[in-house]
């Protein structure tokens, strides 16, 4: 269900490396609930704009502001980087591509989302582990295995537990950097279908970066399709994808442009 008030507000938002390397000039809102993809060919600065919305990278100019639990509009860069990694910690989760660069790899399974649950002061190992032990089976894990570490895991079990890790403490806003990327074909098509109900039934907002209009047009209701840093079209999915404006979008739909 989306909502009248937005989420995130993102106004002018610039980060740039050089001339058209980075993004610039970004303008969007994010509702509660809407799942949110950015699409592009490499380069055209989607990771830069999800890193610099996550909180983990400054932008050069403009705003990101945040409506908090409590209703309060934050301005993500006005606060303290004490402050950024706490909200990413508690209401905001970030799925990455790699998901070693999401989990502890030397810890096991269970304390990947077990920590995740101490950060937001639970405490009672019983309730701790009992939550593990549920979302390994949400995320369609061997329960048996929530011992072993992940490097035990294949890519593809490494990547639910990463989720599992992200959705434990029930955030908001949840950033996905090419979730299913690297992925066999088959581990993908299970994965996303993973993703997409998971995402329906938390009734989560996700902005998710993808250079695969299949997985766009599988979970996203509403793209914003960047070039050069720039955003070049941005509307439903839909209508992107089946009625592209721009030249550039219908080349990219069309497939000429090579990821
Ligand atoms: N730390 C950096 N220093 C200098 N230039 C950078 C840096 N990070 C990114 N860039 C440049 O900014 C541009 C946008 O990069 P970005 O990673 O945001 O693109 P992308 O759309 O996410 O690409 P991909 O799909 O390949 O990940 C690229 O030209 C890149 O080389």
């Amino acid at each position: 269900m989306i909502s009248q008030e937005p989420l995130l507000q993102v106004k002018n938002l610039t980060k740039l490396y050089a001339p058209e390397k980075g993004c610039e000039a970004i303008d969007f809102e994010l509702y509660p609930g809407e799942v949110l993809g950015i699409v592009g060919e490499s380069g055209s600065g989607k990771s830069t704009l999800l890193n610099c919305l996550s909180g983990r990278l400054i932008p050069t100019a403009g705003e990101i502001c945040y409506r908090n639990r409590d209703n309060q509009w934050l301005n993500l860069y006005a606060l303290s980087e004490f402050e950024r990694r706490r909200l990413l910690r508690t209401e905001w989760g970030m799925v990455h591509q790699h998901a070693r660069d999401g989990l502890r790899m030397g810890v096991s399974a269970g304390a990947n989302i077990g920590e995740r649950l101490m950060a937001v002061g639970e405490r009672h190992y019983g309730d701790i582990r009992a939550r593990g032990l549920q979302w390994m089976q949400d995320v369609e894990l061997d329960i048996h295995r929530i011992d072993d570490k992940p490097t035990t895991y294949s890519g593809g079990m490494q990547q639910r537990l990463q989720i599992a890790r992200n959705l434990v403490t029930h955030p908001r806003l949840v950033f996905m950097d090419e979730p299913t990327g690297g992925l066999d074909v088959s581990v993908q098509a299970r994965l996303l279908d993973l993703l997409r109900n998971l995402v329906t039934h938390l009734d989560l907002a996700v902005v998710i970066v993808t250079h695969d209009l299949a997985v766009a047009r599988l979970l996203a209701e509403r793209l914003v399709v960047m070039r050069h840093g720039h955003i070049v079209e941005s509307g439903l999915t839909d209508q992107v994808l089946d009625d592209p404006q721009q030249p550039y979008t219908q080349l990219l739909v069309s497939s000429v442009l090579t990821p």
